[in-house]
């Protein structure tokens, strides 16, 4: 695939992986993508599909790209000068970048939940209903119906449904992160952006949300940011393997990581690169 892609003038062709992605729908089209801080290359020419309805996981060593990669998709990288980028991402077949794309309502479509949980200090029930009351919802019993049930997609009401009014901070941390879940999915996004969502919390919270990842694909497409290999294993049904900015290998998750093409996945994936 590097041959392919590190070809700076010939036109983004499929690389060999991709033939795995056929059957797909594209949520995310990426082609030639590049982005440097300040000058220093951090991704160099990724051309990829996101499927839709699916989870891919993106993994690679420390400092390899993943969350740089991750925040473009929403545009986060538009709040930093430095940032320099070529190439394109197409959601759903519109480009990203076009002028007429409104960035809050891109990030509306695209949520993101980052490693820490970070609720409000406001109340539970006032941290789902944030982002609704932004766009203008007010009625009572709407914002009512719209929690419960971005609650409950999170797998949290049972858990919360008698301290609504109480602080988030009061939650367990992985409460806190279902929280967060449940106040991006109020609005409604089309893709949840998660990075290392899970790195931050005790195993049993870790499963938690693992399950939950894997519940809401029915209806989202979900891109992981994770360092756990076999979270991506276990959650993922594609795996893109990312080294210093560019990416390796790109192919379902059972393939990458029981019959990988390449040496370099390989040595990664058997702990022989860290
Ligand atoms: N805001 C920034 N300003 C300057 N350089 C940055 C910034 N963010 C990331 N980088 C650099 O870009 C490269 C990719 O970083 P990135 O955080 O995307 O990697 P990563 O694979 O997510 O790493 P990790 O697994 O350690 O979180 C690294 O060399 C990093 O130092």
């Amino acid at each position: 695939m590097s041959a392919t892609l590190s070809n700076r003038h010939a036109p983004p062709a499929t690389p060999p992986a991709l033939a795995d992605f056929a059957a797909e729908a594209s949520c995310f089209d990426l082609s030639g993508l590049s982005l440097a801080y300040d000058g220093k290359p951090a991704l160099r020419e990724l051309t990829l599909r996101i499927p839709r309805q699916r989870v891919t996981a993106f993994i690679g060593p420390s400092g390899c790209g993943k969350s740089t990669l991750l925040r473009a998709l929403n545009r986060l990288h538009d709040l930093n000068d430095e940032v320099s980028r070529q190439g394109h991402i197409a959601l759903e077949g519109q480009d990203i970048h076009a002028p007429e794309v409104d960035v809050a309502d891109l990030r509306r479509r695209v949520g993101m939940v980052f490693q820490t949980p970070n609720p409000f200090p406001m109340s539970v029930y006032d941290n789902v209903a944030f982002g609704l009351r932004l766009q203008g919802v007010k009625r009572k019993r709407q914002l009512d119906e719209i929690v419960e049930w971005a609650l409950d997609s999170a797998a949290l009401w049972n858990e919360v449904k008698d301290h609504l009014h109480s602080s988030a901070w009061a939650l367990s941390g992985g409460q806190q992160q279902r929280l967060v879940i449940a106040r991006t999915l109020a609005v409604q996004p089309e893709v949840l952006l998660l990075d290392e969502p899970a790195s931050a919390l005790d195993p049993i919270s870790t499963l938690k949300i693992e399950e939950l990842i894997r519940t809401l694909k029915s209806r989202l497409t979900l891109v992981l940011v994770t360092h756990n290999m076999q979270q991506a294993a276990r959650v993922s049904d594609y795996t893109a393997f990312l080294q210093a900015g560019e990416l390796v290998e790109y192919a379902a998750t059972d393939t990458l990581f029981t019959n990988p093409r390449l040496q370099r996945t390989e040595n990664y994936i058997t702990g022989r690169m860290s």
